[in-house]
């Protein structure tokens, strides 16, 4: 597959349902390819994050938009290195917490927020150093970049992503975590289509790969990109 430029970065762009494994399969890919990584879903939870933090309902939709002008999000591309800050405070950590999870598609749904945040992971796709950036959510191969030379839609069953989501959280059942997973994709499938390949979208299933297994899987699909050379 032929890329344009040597200046612009290859796009690999990824979506999938919650707990598929988009961050980590993403991040791991990155690095092996030597790529940055953008988790656009991280920039979602920031802003929930900060609604919360300043105090504004997350179900006030015209308070959500105005604290957009305050919402100072900073997501590095280093997936060596990756962190999350909003203003001065490393929200890498706080904005994984179940809590955020929970409330998070109710920023996501308000069509101003798509459209700043949107224009963000452009400007920081725009902007990346390495040769390529892997970029993963809900929308991507279909909205941010749907003329990406590579767009795969990543997939696990939900018993699978409840087991895998489950062995992370300490003390929480399959059960409910399974619930929340579901109940996050009902209300996000609303919003933008991820739960089927667009055309010209690849399906990775990971269901029965091991972790190294679908990095593998993902990075097949990649293939053979060779930068144009003048
Ligand atoms: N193929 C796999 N085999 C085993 N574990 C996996 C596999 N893929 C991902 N995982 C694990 O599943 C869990 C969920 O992955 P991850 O957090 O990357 O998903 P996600 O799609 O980014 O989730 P969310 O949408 O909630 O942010 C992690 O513990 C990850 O290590
Ligand atoms: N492109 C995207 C990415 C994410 N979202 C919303 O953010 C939430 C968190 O995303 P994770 O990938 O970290 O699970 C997700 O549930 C969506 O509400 C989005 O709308 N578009």
């Amino acid at each position: 597959m032929n890329v344009t430029s040597p200046e612009i970065p290859v796009v690999v762009a990824i979506d999938g349902p919650a707990g598929s494994g988009k961050s980590s399969v993403s991040k791991a890919v990155a690095r092996r390819l030597g790529y940055g990584f953008l988790d656009t879903g991280a920039a979602y939870r920031a802003l929930a994050w900060h609604v919360q933090a300043s105090g504004i309902d997350t179900d006030d939709a015209a308070s959500v938009v105005a604290s957009l002008a305050s919402f100072d999000v900073r997501i590095g591309t280093d997936p060596a290195g990756y962190a999350v800050h909003v203003g001065d405070v490393d929200v890498t950590t706080a904005i994984r917490d179940p809590e955020i999870s929970a409330v998070v598609s109710r920023v996501a749904r308000v069509p101003e927020v798509r459209t700043h945040l949107i224009e963000l992971f452009r400007a920081s796709m725009a902007l990346e150093s390495r040769p390529g950036i892997v970029v993963e959510g809900r929308d991507i191969t279909t909205v941010v970049a749907p003329d990406a030379p590579v767009r795969i839609l990543l997939t696990a069953s939900p018993e699978v992503r409840a087991a895998r989501r489950s062995a992370e959280l300490v003390g929480s059942a399959t059960t409910s975590v399974g619930d929340a997973l579901r109940a996050r994709d009902e209300a996000d499938s609303k919003v933008v289509e991820f739960m089927t390949a667009a055309d010209g979208v690849t399906t990775v299933d990971s269901t029965e790969l091991d972790f190294d297994q679908t990095v593998d899987a993902v990075i097949a699909v990649i293939g053979n990109i060779q930068p144009v050379t003048d």
